[in-house]
């Protein structure tokens, strides 16, 4: 087998409210580990190596800053993206409804109706303070046509499950291995 068919690029970019645990999901899924202080995210890009249902990929993972319904999709977030992972909180209705509005300009912007995608509940372990029904998040996640999990950075509960879902979702999409995801936009660069 050539090296290029044995591994796989995805590039996957994590978007969501502030402070729903993105850079939590993300540094767990890379390095195992939870961090309880709060840093604001800019942007930050890891890489790691994933073997899924028998094939190894090379995952890109791009940890954004949070978006509100102000924020302007950064190209970068759209172009040459493979999947998203959108997380809302458990705990914050408002970051769930967030994910309808991110969703949206993704698909306004890329020109296309449907696209690889995991919609993730993250901060399950905390319960007791819960806004979204899993019932709620499974409905949203299936109008979108998108794989749909709940999850805790802090106790490392479905997070592989996360980007092994996204996996999923783009194979689903794209069987024909190594393509660069299309756009019907024209962007001036
Ligand atoms: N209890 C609990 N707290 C979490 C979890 N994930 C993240 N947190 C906490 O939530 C806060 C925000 O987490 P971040 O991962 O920085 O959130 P973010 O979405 O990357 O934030 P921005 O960079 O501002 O967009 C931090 O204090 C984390 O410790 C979780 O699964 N459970």
């Amino acid at each position: 087998m050539a090296p290029a068919e044995k591994l796989k690029k995805r590039k996957i970019a994590v978007l969501g409210s502030r402070s729903v645990g993105k850079s939590s999901l993300v540094i767990q899924f890379i390095n195992n580990e939870f961090v309880e202080s709060y840093y604001p995210t800019i942007e930050a890009t890891f890489t790691k190596s994933v073997k899924y249902k028998g094939a190894e990929y090379d995952c890109e993972v791009i940890d954004t800053a949070g978006q509100d319904e102000f924020s302007i999709l950064n190209s970068k977030h759209a172009i040459g993206i493979h999947g998203y992972v959108l997380v809302y909180s458990v705990t914050s209705k408002a970051s769930f409804d967030m994910i309808q509005i991110v969703y949206d300009k993704i698909i306004a912007f890329c020109g296309v109706t449907d696209i690889p995608c995991v919609v993730v509940g993250s901060k399950v372990d905390l319960e007791s303070s819960r806004q979204v029904t899993p019932r709620d998040g499974e409905k949203l996640a299936q109008e979108m046509n998108a794989a749909w999990v709940e999850t805790s950075a802090k106790t490392n509960f479905n997070v592989t499950k996360v980007f092994e879902l996204c996996l999923a979702e783009i194979e689903k999409r794209a069987p024909r291995t190594g393509e660069v995801p299309q756009t019907n936009r024209c962007v001036v660069m």
